[in-house]
């Protein structure tokens, strides 16, 4: 479709005015072409340049973290906070620690945040934040110095009500340990600064569970539509990490057969199904033992590490991406289709390149953009901060009650802007940026030209 004048002038505006962003420049010009009619429909949100305004963030901090390593060498990396938008709440989205963390990379995550968090129906903004620094190797007494540094500049820009950062790649409860622990240190202040923290100091229950656990939820609101379950399906997904394995967990718990995981280095292929014992065995070696993924092929008879390889290439009925940004190009996508995948619901943001989502919406597959299906690792940080607001915390049962509600909620407000009233097919994509985008819009426009 020929794209309309004022959306072309708004994308080569944003191009010229982000050079060298290439991953924020395709996060907003998916939301835009989603959110177009909706503008079209609504002057005022035109007239207020309500997309324009959200496109740029409220602000990018960049800061220096010096830290020393073991060896006594004193090494320099580049830390972020971008705090996109607070119309909604404070501004709430993780950290991330990669040597591939970019000022693109944060602004294009901080930017998701804002709708994900908005699609949650709970009163969060958008941010994110990180460092170049790669976790990979390095000592624990390292990497608490490197956080405690980090958190000795990020203090004097967070807050229980203005900025509530968490986790994200390289970064679990022991990094936010460390770093609620130097907030405290220099503040004297115990307040809900962090969420994702240990149980012993105001983190919630099925926190560390809920982003994969919530894609999982997402993913059978999503067959049920069709009147499917997940009984007896194979699942491949992407990465191991936190995501990778609770999504894994309750694929499993809910019938699937976990034929496929990844990380950095290669796949696993594991036709007899990666059961809730060798997930376990993937949390030990990969979180606390550091490492690699490739040993399960040793660990587990019948299984193949492929070197180097992604995993889309294993016949599926699902897949779930869970490592990171844009690991899933068009021909992964073809191929998974062709090899009859019927689901794919994101656990990661923006795995999935351009060309990929646009072959899987022609292709009319049920598709759930990552904003939608990971939302409920943000939401159960949400319930985190309200536990943390009235000094209790609740029980595992509250908690994950809460969290299917609140998936269940996310579901039914893609498929209310998402179905087209052409037969029963949604578009996730564009019903989660369209109710994503209206509560921060109308937010916006209460405010006035703030
Ligand atoms: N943690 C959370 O609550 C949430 C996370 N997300 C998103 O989910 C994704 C995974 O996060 P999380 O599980 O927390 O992170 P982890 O650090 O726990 O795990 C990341 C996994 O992805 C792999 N990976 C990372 N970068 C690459 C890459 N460039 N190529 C291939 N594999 C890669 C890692 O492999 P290796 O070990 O070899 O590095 C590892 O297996 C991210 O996109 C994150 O933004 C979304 C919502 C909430
Ligand atoms: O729990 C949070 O605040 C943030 C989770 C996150 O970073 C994400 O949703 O991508």
């Amino acid at each position: 479709m020929a794209q309309r004048p004022k959306l072309n002038d708004f994308l080569e505006d944003l191009k010229e005015r982000n050079p060298n962003q290439p991953e924020f420049v395709q996060a907003v010009r998916e939301v835009a072409e989603d959110v177009e009619a909706l503008i079209a429909e609504n002057p005022e949100y035109h007239h207020q340049q309500i997309l324009r305004r959200m496109s740029e963030p409220d602000r990018v901090i960049s800061f220096r973290i010096c830290w020393e390593n073991d060896d006594g060498d004193i090494c320099v990396q580049r830390g972020y906070r971008v705090q996109n938008n607070n119309a909604i709440g404070p501004y709430k989205g993780g950290l991330r620690f990669h040597p591939s963390v970019t000022e693109s990379v944060l602004k294009f995550l901080a930017f998701e945040q804002t709708f994900k968090n908005s699609l949650t129906g709970l009163p969060m903004g958008g941010g994110k934040g990180g460092a170049d620094f790669n976790p990979k190797g390095r000592s624990e007494r390292e990497i608490m110095r490197f956080c405690q540094s980090f958190m000795t500049e990020l203090y004097r820009h967070v807050g229980a009500d203005i900025d509530v950062p968490a986790g994200d790649i390289g970064v679990g409860s022991r990094e936010i340990g460390f770093m609620f622990g130097q907030y405290k240190r220099i503040t004297n202040r115990f307040t809900g600064v962090l969420t994702g923290k240990g149980l012993e100091y105001g983190g919630s229950l099925i926190r560390p569970e809920a982003t994969g656990y919530g894609a999982v939820y997402f993913l059978r609101s999503m067959l049920d539509t069709q009147g499917r379950d997940l009984d007896g399906l194979d699942v491949v997904i992407s990465g191991s990490g936190n995501v990778a394995t609770h999504a894994a967990e309750k694929a499993t718990d809910l019938g699937a057969r976990v034929v496929a995981m990844s990380d950095s280095k290669g796949f696993i292929h594991d036709p007899d199904g990666v059961d809730a014992e060798k997930i376990g065995w993937i949390k030990e070696h990969k979180g606390r033992r550091g490492g690699e993924i490739a040993d399960y092929a040793d660990e587990f008879s019948g299984a193949r590490f492929h070197k180097g390889k992604k995993p889309w290439g294993v016949k599926c009925d699902i897949a779930m991406p869970c490592a990171t940004q844009n690991e899933l190009s068009g021909d992964d996508a073809r191929t998974l289709l062709d090899n009859g995948c019927i689901a794919v619901a994101e656990g990661a943001n923006m795995p999935t390149e351009r060309d990929g989502v646009k072959a899987f919406k022609e292709a009319r597959i049920l598709y759930a953009p990552g904003k939608a299906a990971n939302a409920g690792g943000v939401a159960v940080s949400g319930l985190e901060m309200s536990q943390n607001s009235e000094r209790r915390s609740w029980d595992k049962d509250q908690v994950q009650g809460l969290l299917v509600d609140i998936m269940r909620d996310i579901h039914q407000r893609c498929r209310d802007d998402g179905t087209d009233g052409k037969g029963d097919y949604c578009d996730y994509v564009r019903g989660a940026n369209v109710a994503g985008f209206r509560k921060v819009a109308d937010a916006m426009l209460a405010y006035g030209v703030v």
